[in-house]
């Protein structure tokens, strides 16, 4: 697991090496770091022409000490200071001795002709969007040659929720010290930062146990463990799909596929497009009555396709009347925000998957701090929110929260949240702990839209078909082999 710090917790950890005089040590750690991550992505520094974007805080100061260490090998650098009188006094004197060039915003800037850009604008101690002249500038970056590089945090980026309020840097790489940061992997803040490097300064030991996180696919693995001599289909953990209708089956076909290719014990389906169901999947166990004539399960899916009216809602608050784990998904999602006393006070764990929209229905739109939405409505109604988004995000009523680390862009198509229900469903069967498990669930379901569009656009039925595959692989220990950049 991941630990996303704020930047309080950050500085907080810093502070226990700052009060030990190490404050020296620290600046250098993550200016080699810095340099060393350059150097790779350069290839060579001989020659190499770097801009520096330098601000008046310790962000500039990172970004002075490792153009002195590239300068120092052959690097042409040249350093643009925001504001002269300010700069890290040792960090541009170690700049000049290297042989590097200082210049103002209004000067020769090297920025139509850098092969790299390092903004040190400013990292965590930014506040709000870039100023004109560094918004300029990094404009400039963007639309010019060079390579763009943030330190830390790309600048005009809020580092704790991943909020943009006016310019920022777009990085194509970020390298960030002692712990990834939240605004770096969710919300707009994710777009900005590109990959990212995780720089270890020695923060470990001194940082607060994180309360944000994100899953590897070891972590995964663990909810994926392949059925043991003694197992039966009944002991994998059964979940039922309260989804679809008569007219419209394919979200119930979508789901309960999606649950049986994810863990192939037992699926039961319950509801009127039970005929599209037992057609598409003749291995899921089909009523078209009632969720109690389904059978015993160990966690429901109820939503996708399932319409609104009465009879809908009686089927929902049936489900949720059960001591069993719900996931709250599509059409069951707007019937909770009509009466979240339907979700309110269950003991058994239930999971509501919202996106943005079906989010701002519970009365308060998602805005640019995505963690601490999910947080506010999940504590509100003792539920997990799984908060549907390029990064999903997950939160549990305690605050505990993990952002999505696989999600692709390919995943936008219809019927891709329903096959993620069914996944979602499927593990929660096993009766792991549910923000965890919901986390795992998005993991997944995004390392299947990976793997199913290396061949191009794909369909939400393409995702089904390649789960199987998908939970092979990541039991296998497929960051690497599925290029996951992580940190
Ligand atoms: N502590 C340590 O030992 C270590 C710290 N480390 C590094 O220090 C960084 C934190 O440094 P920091 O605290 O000096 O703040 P920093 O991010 O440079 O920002 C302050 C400057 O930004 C400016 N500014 C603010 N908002 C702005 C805006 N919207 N647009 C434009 N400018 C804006 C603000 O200007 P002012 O408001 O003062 O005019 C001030 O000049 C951290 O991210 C890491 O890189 C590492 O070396 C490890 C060891
Ligand atoms: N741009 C994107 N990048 C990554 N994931 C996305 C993107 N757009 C949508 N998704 C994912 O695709 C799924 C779409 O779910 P949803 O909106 O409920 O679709 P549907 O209702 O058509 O099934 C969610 O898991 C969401 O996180
Ligand atoms: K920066």
């Amino acid at each position: 697991m991941i630990g996303l710090s704020t930047a309080a917790e950050v500085r907080a950890a810093e502070d226990v090496l700052l009060a030990a005089g190490r404050e020296g040590a620290l600046m250098q750690r993550a200016a080699t770091g810095l340099a060393v991550v350059c150097l790779r992505l350069l290839g060579r520094a001989h020659g190499a022409r770097v801009t520096l974007l330098v601000g008046a805080g310790n962000n500039g100061g990172d970004a002075l000490f490792a153009g002195a260490q590239l300068a120092a090998r052959g690097a042409r650098v040249t350093a643009v200071l925001f504001d002269a009188d300010r700069a890290h006094p040792a960090g541009l004197a170690a700049l000049r001795r290297a042989g590097g060039r200082v210049t103002g915003p209004e000067g020769p800037d090297g920025l139509d002709r850098a092969d790299l850009v390092l903004d040190g604008i400013v990292g965590i101690g930014g506040r709000g969007g870039l100023r004109t002249e560094a918004a300029r500038l990094a404009e400039r970056a963007a639309t010019g040659p060079g390579l763009t590089v943030a330190v830390d945090v790309p600048s005009g980026v809020d580092a704790d929720t991943g909020a943009v309020e006016g310019a920022a840097f777009a990085a194509v790489h970020t390298v960030t010290f002692g712990a990834v940061k939240p605004g770096l992997v969710v919300g707009e803040g994710r777009g900005y930062a590109g990959t990212v490097h995780l720089v270890d300064i020695g923060l470990a030991p001194h940082l607060a146990p994180a309360r944000a996180h994100q899953l590897t696919d070891a972590d995964v693995a663990a909810h994926l463990e392949p059925p043991g001599p003694t197992d039966d289909k009944y002991s994998r953990g059964v979940v039922g799909v309260v989804a679809g209708s008569a007219v419209y089956p394919g979200a119930a076909v979508l789901c309960t596929g999606a649950a049986l290719r994810t863990r192939p014990g037992l699926v039961r389906y319950a509801g009127t497009a039970a005929d599209g169901v037992r057609a598409a999947w003749p291995e899921a166990i089909v009523t078209d009555g009632r969720p109690g004539d389904a059978g015993r399960v160990q966690a429901w899916v109820a939503g996708p396709g399932m319409g609104t009216d009465d009879d809908a809602r009686s089927v929902l608050a049936e489900v949720l009347a059960t001591d069993l784990p719900v996931v709250v998904d599509a059409d069951a999602l707007t019937m909770a925000a009509r009466e979240p006393d339907l979700v309110r006070g269950r003991t058994a764990p239930t999971v509501l998957t919202p996106h943005d929209r079906e989010f701002e229905r519970f009365g308060v739109p998602v805005g640019g701090d995505r963690i601490s939405s999910a947080r506010r409505l999940a504590a509100d109604l003792g539920a997990v929110v799984l908060l549907k988004g390029d990064a999903t995000v997950v939160a549990a009523p305690d605050g505990t929260a993990f952002v999505n680390a696989t999600g692709t862009s390919d995943l936008a198509t219809a019927g891709s949240g329903d096959v993620l229900s069914g996944v979602l469903g499927s593990l929660l069967a096993a009766g792991t702990p549910a923000a965890e498990t919901a986390a795992a669930a998005a993991h997944l379901h995004g390392r299947a839209g990976q793997i199913a569009a290396a061949r191009g656009p794909i369909l939400a039925s393409d995702l089904v078909r390649v789960l199987p595959d998908t939970v092979g692989r990541v039991r296998g220990g497929g960051d690497a082999l599925l290029g996951h950049s992580g940190a």
